[in-house]
């Protein structure tokens, strides 16, 4: 019976191969085409004659450099389209698929039974006929989502029933079958113990074939507006969301690009980790940041607080912390910036060589003469314009100044003729092609001929002109940025006010507590330093008064690692992308930074979208580590029941304690060894980074890389690094560092002990010194070793 089958088999992807090696060959001849093309085109700029006599040559000169431009890109365009065809095919002749399907439509007819084969992409032939499915077809779902029997699948008119009566698994490896089997189940166990065998590496892979019924959920999920999951650690919800990308780049192929999808994530390293994962699925990478990028970039002058002190910082005062990460935070500041409609904003004089120019309370008279109605963004604008007309009249004044006699005076050769025209770019000397150029051309006419003056007074009035202009341009420059606003002060004004605006006893917190707290946020200030909680209400604060409302081209955000938000970011991160559909992703389990508060986080968040466009989706099953280690990390969870171990056999959690630290020392090392003779790349985890930089020092001779920043590179190997970079990735060995009474004592540390532990994919050991740490010390006994 297998003979055939594997015959048949062969047969068709021996007639897969040669049609994808026959559209190699077009593709091929197509790029060299494109090239001759783009060669033949740029010859075409020997003809475009420039003509700069007249303003209508002028015109002709920039129209024919337009066309040429267009003719040229357009080319380009379609070298890079056959470009593109030409990887997929490279990929497509190694693995053409990786699953085949027979099923039966169910739609009251008697419909012919249909065979597909599903890839990384679509095939089909000269003929049109599709020999390969690409997987994020409707159709494919099919394999993901159920076994042999009725399945339904979503198809853009909606859902559609099916009778599969064949699921076949293929593995081939440079265009040969190495193994094939059929399968009653959704996606086969035994393809999935075997794409779970491998071993960590410093780059994730794509989990296309062996993608989970649940995870499929999440991936093709085009109907929420927030898609809320929760999983536990392990579960492949970094994994799973990897794949939603590529599949909606491929369901809203022309119409959105991987720049207008962005996913937030908890760390630099772990953008590294994950980097590989879109191109070997063939799509661009997405836009990726954190959340301390986001704000360092939009307040360059403030030092933003980063991972390490947010970790270490924390917890010093959680009732302060709660506060303001709070969504009331976030209405006392809707109701603050409200107010300043009608009085209360915070300005600065506008200067001019040492003097204000335009007082502020000039400025807030313009600001608060314009209607009651106005919106504070109407109100800015208004004001702008009124500042730029003041600015304009000011040329006339400013003219006749003392200073403006000197400066001409003392006017060099090259300044002089910088101001008159001589030695100024010309159309074409930068590029510029716009109508600013043009005019100026026009103006000056051609060649480096200097302007004519009729007499002394006009070239005076020029000269001064011109000088007043330029100096009066950074002052421009600072109407249009809004740079009279003092969102300093304002802020400073706000967190003053915050108990007019919310009720501190709901924090458990006193006035007295909360103006100390205000006076050390002042404090940082000075200092150019500013916490993340204190730069999410600065920005928001920001962004109501100078009217922003986000980047409106982003079209879905994605959050990693959802409980280290705190509400008020989210619904600050909801305001900055208005209009994308957000996917959040987390573990409560795992708030190394949140803690408790992140349970209310689901509800917080959800608060902000229409009920009907929330789904949730939960994800229980892990597939990460081995049975014996999901078992140990679970238990660590007050209520980790739900959590269910993949069944992969390995050994029992190793926990090891000694008299002193010497002695823990020569464990480490020990362990060490043994991971590395056994090809376990390890990563000690260390609680704080103080601690991973001492045992560093202390483990010197050792061949073991110490990663302490998140701009780092994963590198392959033993690692040391802190708990809070550890995020997100995963190791074959793990071991804990101090992992004892000592270290671990506190109640807020249990989720820590939990995130790091789960990073084993094979072995973890627990290493400390003195007494166990009494968040190990009601585990079932039988669910680790002890040493
Ligand atoms: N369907 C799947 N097929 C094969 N491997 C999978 C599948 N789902 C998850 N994995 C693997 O399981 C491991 C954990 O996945 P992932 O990192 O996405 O989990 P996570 O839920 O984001 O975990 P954490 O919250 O701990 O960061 C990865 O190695 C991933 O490749």
């Amino acid at each position: 019976m297998d003979q055939p089958i594997r015959v048949i088999e062969e047969k068709y992807l021996k007639k897969t191969l040669k049609a994808i090696k026959t559209a190699i060959a077009h593709t091929k001849a197509a790029i060299k085409q494109s090239n001759k093309n783009i060669n033949d085109a740029a010859k075409g700029w020997d003809d475009v004659r420039i003509k700069t006599d007249t303003y209508s040559g002028i015109i002709e000169t920039a129209m024919s450099v337009r066309q040429q431009q267009q003719l040229l890109a357009e080319r380009e365009n379609s070298k890079s389209r056959s470009q593109q065809r030409y990887e997929t095919l490279v990929k497509q002749i190694k693995k053409p698929y990786f699953a085949r399907i027979d099923f039966k439509e169910k739609n009251g007819e008697d419909t012919p039974s249909e065979t597909i084969y599903i890839g990384l992409a679509s095939f089909s032939d000269d003929d049109n006929n599709f020999l390969v499915y690409d997987w994020r077809t409707p159709v494919a779902s099919i394999y993901y989502d159920g076994g042999i029997g009725d399945v339904e699948y979503l198809t853009p008119a909606g859902p559609q029933e099916a009778e599969v009566t064949l699921k076949r698994q293929f593995e081939i490896e440079d265009g040969v079958i190495v193994t094939l089997f059929d399968t009653e189940e959704a996606i086969g166990d035994a393809m999935l113990v075997n794409a779970l065998a491998g071993e960590s590496s410093t780059k994730m892979k794509s989990i296309v074939t062996t993608i989970q019924k649940e995870q499929n959920k999440i991936i093709r999920d085009t109907e929420a507006d927030l898609l809320f999951v929760q999983g536990a650690a392990g579960s492949g919800k970094t994994a799973a969301i990897m794949q939603r990308v590529a599949y909606l780049l491929y369901r809203y192929r022309g119409k959105l690009t991987s720049g207008q999808v962005v996913l937030f994530s908890p760390n630099q390293l772990f953008n590294d980790y994950v980097d590989q994962v879109l191109p070997e699925l063939g799509e661009q990478n997405l836009v990726q940041m954190t959340f301390y990028q986001y704000a360092s970039r939009r307040l360059p002058r403030f030092q933003v607080e980063n991972l390490n002190q947010r970790f270490e910082d924390q917890g010093k005062n959680p009732k302060i912390d709660q506060l303001m990460g709070s969504l009331a935070m976030y209405q006392a500041i809707n109701t603050y910036a409200n107010s300043l409609n009608q009085g209360g904003i915070r300005l600065r004089n506008l200067m001019f060589h040492g003097e204000s120019l335009i007082r502020k309370e000039k400025i807030a008279e313009i600001y608060y003469h314009y209607n009651q109605n106005y919106r504070l963004s109407q109100r800015l604008e208004a004001t702008q314009e009124s500042l730029m007309r003041s600015l304009r009249s000011q040329v006339g004044v400013q003219i006749r100044q003392d200073w403006v006699e000197e400066a001409i005076e003392n006017l060099s050769k090259q300044e002089y003729d910088d101001l008159v025209g001589a030695g100024r770019s010309r159309l074409g000397d930068d590029q510029e092609g716009d109508a600013a150029a043009k005019t100026r051309i026009n103006q000056l006419g051609q060649g480096l001929q200097e302007r004519e003056f009729s007499s002394d007074k006009a070239e005076r009035h020029f000269l001064g002109k011109q000088i007043v202009t330029r100096e009066l341009r950074p002052l421009a420059r600072k109407i249009r940025r809004a740079a009279f606003l003092n969102i300093n002060a304002q802020f400073v004004d706000f967190l003053n006010q915050v108990p007019d605006y919310l009720d501190l006893t709901q924090f458990n917190l006193s006035v007295a507590e909360w103006h100390e707290y205000v006076q050390k946020v002042i404090a940082s200030l000075k200092n150019g330093e500013i916490s993340l909680a204190s730069a999410t209400v600065y920005l928001y604060l920001y962004d109501l008064v100078t009217g922003k409302h986000g980047q409106r081209d982003i079209r879905f955000l994605f959050i990693d690692e959802i409980q280290d938000y705190t509400p008020l970011q989210l619904a600050f991160l909801k305001f900055s992308f208005p209009l994308a559909k957000f996917t959040v992703l987390g573990d409560l389990n795992q708030a190394i930074f949140t803690h408790e508060n992140a349970q209310d986080l689901q509800d917080d968040f959800s608060q902000l979208f229409d009920g009907d466009k929330v789904h949730r989706v939960e994800l229980n099953q892990t597939y990460r580590s081995t049975q014996q280690i999901t078992d140990f990390t679970k238990a660590i969870l007050k209520d980790g029941q739900r959590i269910e171990a993949f069944d992969r056999k390995g050994e029992k959690p190793v926990i090891k304690l000694y008299a002193d630290n010497q002695e823990a020392l020569v464990a480490l090392r020990h362990q060490l060894s043994q991971n590395q003779a056994d090809r376990e790349s390890t990563a000690v985890i260390t609680e704080s980074l103080a601690d991973a930089r001492q045992l560093t020092e202390q483990l010197q001779d050792t061949d073991i890389t110490l990663i302490h920043s998140e701009n780092q590179r994963l590198v392959t190997g033993a690692i040391i690094l802190p708990s809070y970079l550890a995020k997100g990735l995963e190791f074959d060995a793990v071991i804990i560092w101090q992992a004892d009474a000592q270290h671990y004592h506190s109640e807020n540390q249990r989720q820590l002990l939990y995130t790091v532990a789960s990073r084993a994919m094979h072995r973890l050991t627990l290493i400390g010194t003195g007494t166990m740490s009494p968040l190990l010390t009601d585990l079932p006994q039988d669910l680790y070793q002890e040493e």
